[in-house]
């Protein structure tokens, strides 16, 4: 069938179809706060009445409560819709997440970021656009616009969407799996667009995403913020400059893995008539973390010799990682390089620190109680439980050198695995042929550092070939200031979607 109509309507009809992700941008539907639950609900109710309007069957989930901020509210509904029920066309499952990063005008954003605002370069700035609202109503659209066109949809189309990816997807995993033989029972292909392509010109494939294991460290002392005049603790000037060094990707360097590092404990000189400042105590196991100089964790897989023919290959030029995060401070100068420490070794990032004070002025306190968050990117063939009990006993031991009367503790809020599929499955070449018809060029297959730990359990308990096919540009900046999508990644990215699912229905399976 001709999509020709398709593109068309799209093409004329782009105005409406922006204003329509403005809507979705406009609920601030961030899953990390409790303050935000209200909105993610209300953005799945809007998913949920967008479906409804087009004739899909939509269950919603409700996958129970969680703890958060010292409260024990309502997880965000999982929203399960299906679209066609055919028994002679192939059954595309689509998922996608409708909970979106932090986002406050002061952290530096130019516009408010949850007002979609269009530059004149067709940037379409706000929280969400690309990571990850943009991709996921534009399967909605896929429908409507079939409807509208009176076109069949050639193939029947499952959708989970779910409000807590950004959050650790919690719930999710274990409605899947009791799910794989009831409401999953007849899919024959996964589709996820929630990346983004390697540079900002070539469209890509996706077949592999690192694994992310999420801490937190509660340092904590006295009972309540105290006067740093009046208690605050004497060390030594040398252990006072033991600040953290990096908080960049290289900091793909785990020092307690085998690499023995010279205690400073001995260097603290403790006035024992003050407390002990449980910041001081967390910077200190901070900086244990990660050094500049870059020490891999065990258990990473050798690089092959056939592997490194791929990076050789690809449309990357470090133009596209500056491009990317503003600036040229990479810690690699070649693309390998970059992209080797990007898809294929770990990486540990300190997030930051809850219950620091952060606010302008010059407040002379002691925090009582604070919580430092980092996370680690895994990789082939790295065990996340086997990370957090390394982890953990790596800041335990670090803590015991301190001899500090504070108490700590450490807990892997959230993990998922690194994921890796094959690419000479027919979902993939559907979806390369798709990619030829909207781009005219073959695409680049590619890995990505970041995680998305519902693709591995999509393959594990549907046993079935999972795809990520982005729709945003390496420029992006998802989870950063200034998120944006270009309109025409935007609109291309709906033809693409609409595209591969006639390439599945045409595709001999
Ligand atoms: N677009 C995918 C994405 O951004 N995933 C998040 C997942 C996550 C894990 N913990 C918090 N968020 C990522 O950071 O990779
Ligand atoms: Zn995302
Ligand atoms: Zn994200």
């Amino acid at each position: 069938m001709s999509l020709e109509s398709f593109y068309e309507y799209i093409d004329k009809n782009q105005d409406h179809y922006v204003r329509r992700l403005g809507e979705a941008v406009a609920i601030p539907s961030v899953s990390g706060t409790v303050q935000h639950r209200p909105e993610v609900v209300r953005m799945g109710h809007w998913l949920e009445a967008e479906l409804k309007r087009l004739g899909a069957s939509v269950e919603l989930r409700h996958p129970g409560k969680q703890e958060l901020e010292g409260q024990v509210i309502d997880l965000p509904p999982i929203v399960l819709a299906t679209y066609g029920n055919d028994p002679a066309k192939k059954t595309v499952l689509v998922y996608g997440h409708y909970d979106v990063q932090p986002a406050l005008k002061e952290d530096g954003w130019a516009t408010d970021p949850f007002t979609l605002v269009e530059d004149s370069q067709g940037r379409m700035f706000g929280r969400g656009s690309t990571d990850d609202k943009g991709p996921v109503i534009s399967w909605i659209w896929t429908i409507e616009i079939h409807q509208k066109l009176g076109l069949d949809l050639p193939v029947n189309l499952k959708m989970c969407f779910e409000g807590m990816e950004e959050s650790g997807s919690e719930g999710l995993d274990d409605i899947i799996y009791a799910e794989a033989d009831k409401y999953f029972k007849d899919v024959d292909c996964v589709c996820i667009s929630d990346n983004y392509w390697l540079g900002t010109t070539k469209p890509c494939l996706t077949y592999g995403l690192r694994g992310v294991s999420y801490f937190m460290l509660t340092v904590s002392g006295p009972g309540k913020d105290l006067h740093s005049g009046v208690f605050g603790q004497s060390r030594s000037p040398a252990d006072a400059l033991g600040i953290v060094r990096s908080t960049t990707q290289a900091a793909r360097s785990v020092p307690w893995s085998a690499h023995a590092e010279s205690s400073r404990a001995n260097q603290l000189t403790l006035a024992l008539d003050q407390v002990h400042e449980p910041m001081t105590d967390l910077i200190h196991l901070m900086h244990k973390l990660v050094t500049p100089e870059g020490k891999i964790l065990d258990d990473v897989a050798p690089v092959t010799a056939d592997e490194d023919k791929i990076y050789k290959a690809l449309d990357f030029k470090m133009d596209d990682i500056y491009n990317a995060i503003d600036a040229k401070n990479t810690i690699h100068d070649t693309t390998k390089e970059v992209l080797m420490s990007r898809w294929r070794f770990p990486s540990l990032s300190l997030h930051g620190i809850e219950g620091a004070f952060y606010s302008p002025g010059a407040k002379t306190v002691i925090p009582a109680k604070v919580v430092g968050k980092f996370s680690i990117r895994t990789v082939p063939n790295q065990d996340p439980d086997k990370i957090t009990e390394l982890v953990k006993k790596h800041v335990e031991a670090e803590f015991a050198k301190l001899g500090s009367k504070n108490k700590i503790s450490i807990e892997c809020g959230h993990a998922g695995k690194w994921w890796v599929a094959d690419i000479n499955n027919w979902n993939y070449t559907a979806a390369s042929n798709a990619i030829q018809k909207i781009f005219g060029i073959v695409p680049d297959y590619t890995r990505e550092g970041g995680s998305i730990p519902v693709t591995l359990t999509f393959q594990e308990a549907l046993k079935t070939s999972v795809l990520l096919l982005p729709m945003g540009r390496s420029d992006d900046g998802a989870h950063s200031i200034n998120e944006k999508l270009d309109r025409s990644n935007y609109i291309e990215g709906i033809k693409l979607l609409a595209t591969y699912l006639h390439e599945v229905a045409a595709i001999k399976a």
